[in-house]
């Protein structure tokens, strides 16, 4: 075997993937589907689901199709509109869908999301129950953002990350980003056309946080940049990701044969446990907790967060809430649930855990986090 060959085996040996399709790809100019593409993807995927493989499709085009049907030209600025255009438009993608899949007799189902969703542990709970529910009845789910709903505290924006947090939600195997582009190049290649595309690399690594940037058109949110987050964000629960053009022929299952198509960054570390996993995947966290050196020392050596360490806490939350941990420096270094609320926190900031009784009058726990609740970022 080749060294690219080895590199993509992981790919070939997938059991469980989410295949993402990106606005900027399934839409003509911005307004409408491209319904001939859809049928290429359906066709391709009907073929990974013939050979065993569980396959879960992450899926933009809501708001292009919907202003397709509202006859709008031109993409509205208004959040109002935006979201309008996309419960529209969401009826004419999930049917779209269905038409494609039912073609070759594989059944669909919706499933729309927003991060609060997957920030409450019983209904992210739910989400993963449902969705197994639905991959052993064979059926292929097909998520887009709740856009109708969603306010900026409690949006994904891009679907890349969406796309991460699904394949962290069921432990998938590999997350397949389809795009416009053929992967992530040196830069963007839409200004720099001597920019050469990367075709291995490790999830995480930041030299290519580096070559990429924003989107490139007016359709796509997020661009590279989003996708090379999303890599890293899906490799904490062992999934690694390719970046590839879903324009290039029968794209889907040559990259699960293992041709080097696109980018692949590779999940190179131990997963974390699947708890660890939903506490690392929240993206709005309830408060901050500045702590020592010492603090931050051990924190990163893998022990509780002890009050003691704490030198400040900022907002206000609920025992329970998911908060940030900031060094000296105010860079997050970790996250978890704290044992007490924001206002108790204060109280006991900078004591001993000994003296938490006195200072509270009563004692909940030692630490303010617990190590099992706490993961290093
Ligand atoms: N280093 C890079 N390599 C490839 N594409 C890049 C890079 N940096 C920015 N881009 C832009 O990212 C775009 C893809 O992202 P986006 O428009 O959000 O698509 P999608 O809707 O598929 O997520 C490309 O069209 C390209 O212009
Ligand atoms: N949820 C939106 C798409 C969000 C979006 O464009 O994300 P992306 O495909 O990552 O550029 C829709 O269905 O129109």
């Amino acid at each position: 075997m080749t060294q690219h060959q080895v590199a993509r085996q992981p790919l070939v040996d997938a059991r469980t993937l989410v295949v993402k399709i990106g606005s900027a790809l399934i839409t003509n100019n911005g307004t409408g589907l491209d319904l001939d593409a859809i049928n290429s993807w359906a066709k391709q995927l009907a073929e990974l689901a013939a050979s065993g493989r569980r396959l879960l499709l992450v899926s933009s085009g809501a708001i292009a199709c919907g202003m397709q049907q509202l006859g709008w030209s031109k993409r509205p600025s208004s959040i109002p509109e935006l979201q309008a255009a996309a419960a529209v438009g969401q009826m004419g993608l999930a049917q779209t869908y269905q038409q494609a899949f039912g073609a070759h007799g594989i059944r669909t189902a919706q499933i729309l999301l927003t991060h609060e969703d997957l920030a409450d542990r019983t209904r992210y709970l739910n989400a993963r129950a449902t969705i197994s529910t639905l991959l052993d009845l064979g059926v292929l789910p097909i998520i887009n953002e709740n856009d109708t709903v969603a306010t900026d505290e409690i949006r994904f924006g891009d679907n890349d990350t969406l796309g991460a947090l699904v394949a962290n939600l069921i432990e998938a195997d590999a997350l397949i980003i389809l795009t416009d582009q053929e992967g992530l190049y040196t830069a963007d290649p839409r200004k720099e056309p001597a920019a050469t595309l990367v075709s291995l690399g490790a999830a995480g690594d930041e030299q290519y946080e580096r070559m990429a940037g924003g989107s490139g058109s007016h359709v796509g949110t997020g661009g590279m940049i989003t996708k090379i987050w999303a890599a890293k964000r899906a490799a904490r629960s062992g999934a690694h990701t390719v970046i590839a053009s879903g324009r290039a022929p029968n794209a889907l299952p040559r990259l699960l044969q293992g041709e080097a198509l696109g980018t692949l960054l590779v999940a190179s570390q131990p997963p974390l446990a699947a708890r660890k996993q939903w506490l690392a995947d929240h993206l709005q966290l309830a408060g901050r907790i500045q702590v020592d050196a010492g603090a931050s020392k051990a924190l990163r050596s893998g022990s509780s967060l002890l009050p003691v360490g704490v030198t400040a806490v900022e907002g206000e939350f609920e025992r329970g809430a998911v908060v940030a941990c900031l060094d000296e420096t105010g860079h997050e270094i970790a996250r978890g649930l704290s044992n007490y609320a924001s206002s108790e926190a204060r109280r006991i900031a900078g004591y001993p855990s000994g003296e938490i009784e006195q200072r509270l009058g009563y004692l909940d726990a030692p630490e303010l986090i617990h190590r099992d609740n706490l993961v290093i970022v």
